[in-house]
C-alpha cells in the first residue's frame, strides 16, 4: 500500500478569542490507516475535525487533503470524504429513503444508485423495514446506523467518525468495526474520535493522543504502551495526561451529592 500521504497538516493553531484551541499540530496521515485520535474533553479533537473538513475556518497553518490546500476554494475533496458527527444532525421529519437520497445527490449520486445501495445497507444493518418510517420514529440506535449509512453511501476514501458506536448494540458494534478494518485493508483511511479506549486500542493501526491542543503522543498501541510502561490504553492516557484523582473526584462527588 506504501505511504501516500492523503492528509498533511503542519503548524495547525486555532484561537476561539483569546483562548488557544490547537497549537502547532503536525501530522501526516497515510492511505489506509485508522487512526485513533483520542485526548481528554476539550483538548480539541472535535475542532481538528471540524477544520479538516471545511466546517471551521479562522486557523493558521497549513492542511493538504489528497495534495491540495483545503482552504484554496476547491471543495472537490468533499465528495472524497464521509462523516460520522458525534450529535447526529439529522432530519427527524424525513424518512431514510429520502434522507440517502438528499445527501447521495449532494454527492452526485444516481437516485436509482443511492436506493439500491441504501436498501442494500439497511438490509445489512437489520432496518430495512424502516426505511419508508420517519427517522423520528427511529431508535437511538437505530438512528446512528443511519447516520453511519449515510456517510459512507457515496464511497468516500476518509472518513472522520466521532464516536461511531453511540448507541449500537453489541452485535452491531462487532459488525462495524470488521466493517472498519475491510475498509482500511481496501485502501480507506479513518479518523476515529472515541473515549471508549478499548475499542480504540483495538481497531487502531495508530494512536495521536491529543492533550490542550498538542499532540502528546503518536504511535501504535504498543509504541505507547513502551513509552509509558503502562498496560492498557486507558492507563497510558492517565498518565500521559497527568490525571490520577479519579478515587479523590470520586469520593468527593459523592460526599457533595449528598451534602456531606
Ligand atoms: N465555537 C466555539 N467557540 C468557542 N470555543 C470553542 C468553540 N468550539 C470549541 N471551543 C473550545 O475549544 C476547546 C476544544 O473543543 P473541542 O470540541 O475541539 O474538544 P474535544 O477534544 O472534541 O472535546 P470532547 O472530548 O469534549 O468532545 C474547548 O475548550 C472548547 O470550549
Amino acid at each position: 500500500m506504501g505511504q501516500e500521504t492523503v492528509i498533511q497538516i503542519r503548524d495547525l493553531t486555532k484561537k476561539y478569542g483569546s483562548k488557544q484551541v490547537l497549537n502547532s499540530i503536525n501530522l501526516d496521515i497515510h492511505r489506509g490507516q485508522i487512526i485513533g485520535y483520542i485526548g481528554p474533553n476539550g483538548a480539541g479533537k472535535s475542532t481538528t475535525v471540524k477544520i479538516l473538513l471545511g466546517i471551521v475556518e479562522g486557523y493558521k497553518g497549513s492542511i493538504k487533503v489528497f495534495g491540495e490546500e483545503i482552504n484554496g476554494g476547491s471543495t472537490d475533496y468533499k465528495l472524497k470524504v464521509g462523516y460520522v458527527p458525534e450529535s447526529g444532525e439529522i432530519y427527524d421529519a424525513l424518512t431514510a429513503y429520502e434522507y440517502l437520497e438528499f445527501i447521495g445527490e449532494l454527492y452526485g449520486m444516481d437516485p436509482d444508485e443511492i436506493d439500491k445501495k441504501g436498501q442494500r445497507l439497511m438490509e445489512l444493518f437489520g432496518i430495512l423495514d424502516v426505511y419508508y418510517s420517519r427517522i423520528s420514529s427511529y431508535s437511538k440506535g437505530m438512528r446512528q446506523k443511519l447516520l453511519i449509512i449515510a456517510s459512507l453511501i457515496h464511497n468516500p476514501d476518509i472518513l472522520f467518525l466521532d464516536e461511531p458506536l453511540n448507541g449500537l448494540d453489541a452485535n452491531s458494534v462487532m459488525v462495524f468495526k470488521e466493517i472498519l478494518a475491510d475498509l482500511a485493508r481496501n485502501g480507506k483511511t479513518i479518523f476515529y474520535s472515541s473515549h471508549i479506549m478499548e475499542v480504540v486500542e483495538k481497531i487502531s493501526s495508530r494512536i495521536i493522543l491529543i492533550n490542550q491542543g498538542q499532540i502528546i503522543a503518536d504511535g501504535t498501541f504498543d509504541e505507547l504502551k513502551e513509552m509509558s510502561k503502562e498496560g492498557s490504553l486507558e492507563s497510558i492516557f492517565n498518565q500521559l495526561t497527568g490525571f490520577n484523582r479519579h478515587s479523590e473526584i470520586a469520593t468527593e462527588f459523592v460526599k457533595a451529592i449528598q451534602g456531606v
